[in-house]
């Protein structure tokens, strides 16, 4: 079996200075792999690079694999190729002059659904990540909704693509605790979806579960939420392996730093809570 992503010696420069330096990794599907590292350690890019979204002055080069094909790093067209994106801005993602119900339904359609069965799925994925009014959303635009609303739109949307590939760029910043519970359970179902379950099955396009690079800086979500981790420190990756393994033994310095500070985080608001 192939793994749903693989990133062989991703290398990403700009006018000769190596921004992203020899990254690889695999994610198999069902897999979420969380992706680490202090801010400016190259997560994003890593994260545009396999999404073809890097500024036109950048390069990059190495290999991309989805569920076994070749992906050319060239190529923008991702969406076809399997892997989609949840951005940290809605706004990139979402056509203002659309109304949100028309822009759920085109993937759906696409993936061969009927009118009136991409319709209840758009509102299932909707209610699926915390939206009330999920029958009122589908006849908003994306000026009508709050910065909340719109993210957790964005994250129907990217599941409503299906990809075999999902990039979450800390996809729940901007959510209170609620509404990241619920957001975290639809992309977990999202993964570990098997074909005869997924939104896809009508139209047998989907092919397995979901893999998923989850990027966050929040030690605790990743933890709670990702099989794997991946740390990044200056372009390069300094450790790596299952998320449990990297919670109780960090061994580089930025993971041990990340690991106590989650630890003082709890123990502080443990003492708050009791005192
Ligand atoms: N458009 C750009 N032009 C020049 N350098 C850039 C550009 N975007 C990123 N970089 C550089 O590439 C490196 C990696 O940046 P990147 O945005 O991937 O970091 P990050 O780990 O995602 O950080 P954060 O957690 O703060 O979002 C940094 O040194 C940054 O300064």
């Amino acid at each position: 079996m192939h793994p749903a992503l693989l990133v062989q010696d991703l290398r990403v420069s700009l006018r000769g200075r190596a921004l992203i330096d020899g990254v690889s990794f695999a994610i198999d599907p069902g897999q979420r792999l969380a992706l680490l590292g202090a801010s400016g350690s190259g997560k994003s890019l890593t994260a545009a690079a396999l999404l073809g979204q890097l500024p036109a002055a950048m390069s990059a080069s190495g290999r991309l694999q989805i569920n076994g094909v070749d992906v050319p790093l060239s190529n923008r067209r991702r969406r076809r190729a399997g892997i989609t994106a949840i951005h940290q801005d809605p706004m990139s993602a979402l056509n203002p002059l659309v109304r949100l119900g028309r822009q759920l339904e085109i993937p759906l359609r696409h993936a061969g659904h009927s009118a009136s069965i991409a319709r209840q799925q758009a509102l299932e994925l909707l209610a699926s990540v915390g939206i009330e009014e999920a029958e009122r959303t589908m006849e908003s635009f994306s000026g009508e909704l709050s910065g909340g609303q719109l993210q957790r739109v964005c994250i129907a949307l990217a599941l409503a693509c299906r990809s075999a590939v999902l990039v979450a760029d800390e996809p729940t910043t901007a959510l209170d605790m609620v509404s990241q519970a619920k957001v975290l359970k639809a992309l977990s179902l999202y993964s570990e979806s098997t074909p005869s379950e997924s939104a896809h099955s009508e139209s047998g396009q989907s092919a397995s579960a979901g893999a998923m690079l989850f990027i966050t800086h929040d030690l605790a979500v990743a933890a709670a939420f990702c099989h794997q981790a991946l740390v990044l420190g200056s372009g390069r990756i300094v450790e790596e392996g299952s998320m449990q393994s990297l919670v109780e033994g960090p061994k580089h310095q930025y993971t041990k730093q990340l690991v106590e500070a989650a630890h003082v985080g709890t123990d502080s608001l443990r003492s708050e809570a009791t005192s």
